[in-house]
């Protein structure tokens, strides 16, 4: 699938999330400005010339020199199924993300890439609130599901979760049986009354998940005693069977081996027939394998966020062709 994009020649929209107005304007003037995105060509010659995170003779901090970029690509979309507006994250005082602002679209894969540390957990997070969970987190700007603030007080996190499910890195089934692992959250958020109705529910979901003919024999068997690839999709299997609209992936083959992780980029291709997926991912051959769009992320700036295609051959911007070409990393 890499490289087909439903996305692919989206214009920028004028869209009605609000307070957005400014911001459009000037992401729908990045394309034409012709200077890969820099308010400044020095600042980025001189991170370039002085190594990338080595910003020379320039004073002020690489978190400033980092907000002076303007994100380059086609950040919003007319299909966007989750949005971000202006977005800071920060951890105590550490400023982790740097005012992103992007739209994902309905039934994309987009892969999120950058640097260790560029911010890829972080933003992942954000989109159903896991950030949350870490006391001295503070998220600012909007993030919105099909224009619902996610960040509104009265929003329940419980059923946010549900719709903007999450896969991890390593693996974690609950100490369950792989049926009530994949049971479990049909179960809590009510959405069956009867057995049969479970039971269905189960084997769609470990089918979607590509698991049901190597586990249909022993579902009362520990999800544990999976092999680590099993395990994985059994999450996946969790993930869906609560009919999520987003699935958020952070680095979800990193502990897997090369047939396990071509099942799982396998079955992405195949979930993003009903999903939209956003998968954070160390390897670029895996986020082009798998995704329509590719965000480059830096310093915790999205840089660019274009076709897939387009990032790996013919990049906007420096920053994500020095990245691409391995001259940071
Ligand atoms: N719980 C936390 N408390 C404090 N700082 C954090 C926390 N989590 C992440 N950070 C910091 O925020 C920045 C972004 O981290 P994040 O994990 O989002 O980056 P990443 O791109 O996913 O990194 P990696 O590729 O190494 O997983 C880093 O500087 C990191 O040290």
């Amino acid at each position: 699938m890499a490289f087909s994009s439903n996305v692919r020649g989206n214009n920028v929209r004028g869209n009605n999330v609000r307070g957005n107005n400014a911001r459009d304007s000037s992401l729908r003037s990045n394309n034409t400005r012709g200077n890969n995105g820099l308010r400044n060509k020095n600042v980025l010659s001189q991170a370039l010339q002085g190594g990338i995170n080595d910003y020379g003779r320039d004073q002020r901090s690489e978190t400033e020199v980092i907000r002076e970029i303007d994100t380059v690509g086609v950040p919003l979309l007319d299909t966007a199924k989750m949005s971000m507006r202006g977005v800071d994250v920060f951890y105590g005082e550490k400023q982790a993300i740097v005012d992103v602002t992007m739209d994902i679209g309905k039934n994309e894969v987009i892969a999120m890439i950058g640097p260790s540390g560029c911010g890829k957990s972080t933003i992942l997070r954000c989109l159903n609130r896991m950030n949350d969970t870490i006391d001295h987190c503070r998220v600012e700007g909007g993030l919105f599901l099909e224009g619902q603030d996610i960040y509104d007080p009265k929003m329940d996190v419980v059923p946010l979760r549900a719709r903007v499910g999450m896969v991890f890195q390593k693996p974690n089934p609950f100490p369950k049986s792989i049926y009530d692992n994949v049971a479990y959250g049909p179960r809590i958020h009510g959405l069956v009354s009867r057995r049969i109705e479970l039971d269905e529910i189960v084997e769609l979901s470990l089918r979607k998940a590509g698991l049901w003919d190597e586990v249909k024999d022993r579902l009362d068997g520990p999800g544990t005693g999976l092999s680590g690839g099993q395990q994985q999709r059994l999450c996946i299997a969790r993930t869906i069977a609560v009919s999520p609209e987003v699935i958020l992936m952070d680095e979800p083959c990193s502990a897997l081996d090369p047939i396990a992780t071509a099942r799982i980029e396998e079955l992405i291709a195949e979930l993003s027939q009903n999903f939209t997926i956003a998968i954070v991912t160390h390897s670029m051959q895996q986020a082009a394998r798998v995704s329509h769009r590719t965000a480059y992320f830096h310093l915790g700036k999205l840089i660019e966020v274009n076709d897939t295609e387009k990032v790996f051959t013919n990049p906007d911007h420096q920053l994500t062709e020095a990245y691409i070409t391995g001259r940071i990393g």
